[in-house]
């Protein structure tokens, strides 16, 4: 580990996102697990943060303190629960640190409250950190500005675990809001998010999603652009969680001299 390894602290470091980040930092030479979090009464506190992840003892015990470990961090990488998040980020302000949030599931009111906290803290956020998905979404949003309206019709699909708790996927909410950005119009305006019974044909212009959950898929996606005798599909599939955790780290990485501000990964990759 080099002298200058940025501090990281886990939140949610028992969780699926949270080991794989463990395991993602402790392999990178510019960052070090400094700290790891869990919330009070969880039975993993205590517990060293890198046996828990399948490395072997790294000397990280995981704490319930977050403040404490957030004043003596850099950066905190955040894959838990909206509520958890909201909390992390009044946190990450007030010891003006890096907060690069991957929960997704937000609301609108929690989406207003990340904005303040960005304040002070300079926050990333976005509904998925992989390289590929956030090229997708711009692909997504140059097919919806050259496929119109009135001729295509835009459906994003997506396929996830059974234990996840959010739909549609942040990922599918980020896919969504590129193709009416393409068209220039507002998601919320213009999604319908379910259909059942006796629905009438497709309203013109809308943009579907579809939602499957099963078994243990990371992450399916599809946003499907139907005209009048064809079809053009973009996907992406992720078949290993190193790849939102590689991203969050180098978000991290990239945010420790930018000014408080709320950024998303196209900042980090450069897609804007
Ligand atoms: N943006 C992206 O690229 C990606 C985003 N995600 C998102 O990340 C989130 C987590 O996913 P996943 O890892 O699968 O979920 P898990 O349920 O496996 O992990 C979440 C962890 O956060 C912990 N947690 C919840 N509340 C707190 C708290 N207040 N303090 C400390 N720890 C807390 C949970 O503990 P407990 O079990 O006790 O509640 C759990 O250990 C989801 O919103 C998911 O959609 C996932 C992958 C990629
Ligand atoms: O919950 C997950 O697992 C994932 N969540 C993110 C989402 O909601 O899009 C990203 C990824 O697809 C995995």
């Amino acid at each position: 580990m080099s002298g200058n390894a940025m501090k990281l602290v886990v939140v949610g470091a028992a969780g699926r996102m949270g080991q794989t980040l463990i395991r993602t930092i402790h392999a990178i030479e510019g960052a070090e697990v400094f700290a790891a979090v869990e919330r009070e009464g969880s039975p993993f506190v205590g517990r060293d943060a890198g046996e828990l992840a399948g490395l072997g003892p790294i000397g990280v015990a995981i704490t319930d303190k977050p403040l404490e470990a957030f004043v003596a961090g850099e950066g905190v990488l955040d894959f838990t629960a909206p509520a958890a998040t909201i909390e992390f980020a009044g946190l990450a302000a007030q010891a003006r640190i890096v907060h690069v949030i991957g929960t997704t599931g937000c609301s609108a009111e929690d989406e207003e409250k990340i904005k303040a906290a960005a304040r002070h803290a300079r926050i990333m956020k976005s509904g998925n950190m992989s390289l590929g998905v956030n090229l997708l979404g711009v692909l997504t949003e140059t097919a919806a500005r050259a496929l119109g309206p009135d001729d295509w019709d835009i459906e994003v699909l997506e396929m996830h675990h059974k234990h996840k708790v959010d739909a549609p996927s942040g990922t599918a909410l980020l896919l969504g809001n590129a193709a009416a950005s393409g068209r220039g119009v507002s998601l919320a305006e213009n999604s319908v998010r379910v259909r059942d019974g006796h629905t009438g044909p497709r309203p013109l212009g809308t943009i579907g999603f579809a939602t499957l959950r099963g078994g243990s898929v990371i992450g399916e996606h599809s946003v499907v652009i139907a005209g009048e005798g064809e079809t053009v599909t973009l996907s992406h599939s992720a078949t290993d969680r190193t790849i939102f955790a590689r991203g969050a780290v180098k978000a991290a990485l990239w945010a420790r001299d930018k000014k408080p501000g709320l950024y998303s990964m196209l900042d980090v990759l450069g897609l804007n």
